[in-house]
């Protein structure tokens, strides 16, 4: 079904076919264990839903962001979809950026009230209110903007947008002042930590909320097993550095790339 699957910040996607429906782009709802964060590990259920405001160019799910793809969904349908996993009280909504969709927050408390803890996946650039039990927020670096060398589709296109988007410290402070956070930064390189540190202090300085080190979680890049054994050495030594939490990818560990993991 048809719907601008390339909003803007706050803009509502809209199913064309019924305007008035409450629903979501999703790109896939599987169940499988969180494989990052300080839930890893934990049986849950993932609701993908399509569309991002940035493009990293290291973007694991790029079927959300450079080229999205998905199924309308009501937001009924999902919930039900959800609740057919009995096993599972932890639900995971990520995308593509979720936070881009207003009826997200309908989504988030539906699943409040059906007694799941929900953690968001959001880039932070984009503050809602919702009742959200987890704001899994992963801040983008310089070092994810998809330059011409690194763009995986043209030539530099995005690098603007991306730029002047990815950070936002008003929405930053106000996601950690509302929410239970992490803090979740995905390092290509040690240079990247210069811009951790600044950035970290410039939350705190932000906010009245306490940021303890053990929420600022370091997560090696890669998107296949073998990036991960790469870089994940560099970043283990770099936590402990710095005083930092290190994360794994346990689903790249556990399942390399496979879909729906
Ligand atoms: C696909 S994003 C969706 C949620 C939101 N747009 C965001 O970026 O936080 C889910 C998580 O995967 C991380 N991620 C995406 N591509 C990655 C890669 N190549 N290596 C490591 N982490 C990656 C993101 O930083 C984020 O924490
Ligand atoms: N198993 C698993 N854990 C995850 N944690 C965050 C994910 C995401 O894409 O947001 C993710 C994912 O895609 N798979
Ligand atoms: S913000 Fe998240 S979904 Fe969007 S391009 Fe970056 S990693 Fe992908
Ligand atoms: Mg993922």
């Amino acid at each position: 079904m048809p719907v601008n699957a390339e909003a803007e910040p706050g803009e509502e996607v809209r199913n064309e076919a019924d305007p008035d429906a409450a629903g979501l782009p999703v790109n896939e709802l599987f169940y499988s264990l969180q494989g990052e964060g300080t839930l890893a590990g934990v049986p849950s259920v993932f609701v993908r839903t399509s569309g991002c405001n940035l493009r990293c160019w290291f973007c694991d799910s790029y079927h959300t962001s450079w080229e999205p793809t998905h199924a309308w969904m009501g937001i009924e349908a999902i919930v039900d979809e959800v609740t057919s996993y009995d096993r599972a009280d932890h639900v995971v909504i990520t995308g593509g950026e979720p936070l881009i969709h207003e009826a997200v927050v309908t989504l988030v408390d539906a699943l409040g009230n059906e007694g799941y803890h929900v953690t968001v996946e959001t880039n932070g650039t984009i503050h809602r209110d919702a009742a959200i039990d987890l704001a899994s927020i992963s801040p983008k670096l310089a070092s994810s903007t998809p330059t011409p060398e690194r763009d995986p589709k043209g030539d530099g296109e995005w690098r603007e947008r991306h730029e002047a988007r990815r950070i936002d410290l008003d929405a930053l402070a106000r996601l950690v002042e509302d929410y239970p956070t992490q803090l979740k930064f995905v390092v290509t390189d040690p240079s990247d930590l210069d811009e951790i540190n600044d950035l970290v202090d410039r939350i705190r300085e932000e906010t009245s909320a306490r940021i303890p080190d053990r929420d600022v979680l370091l997560m090696p890049e890669g998107r296949t097993e073998a990036e991960i054994a790469a870089n994940r050495g560099v970043v283990a030594d770099l936590a402990m550095e710095h005083g930092y939490r290190y994360t794994p990818r346990l689903h790249v560990n556990l399942w390399n790339d496979e879909a729906g993991r």
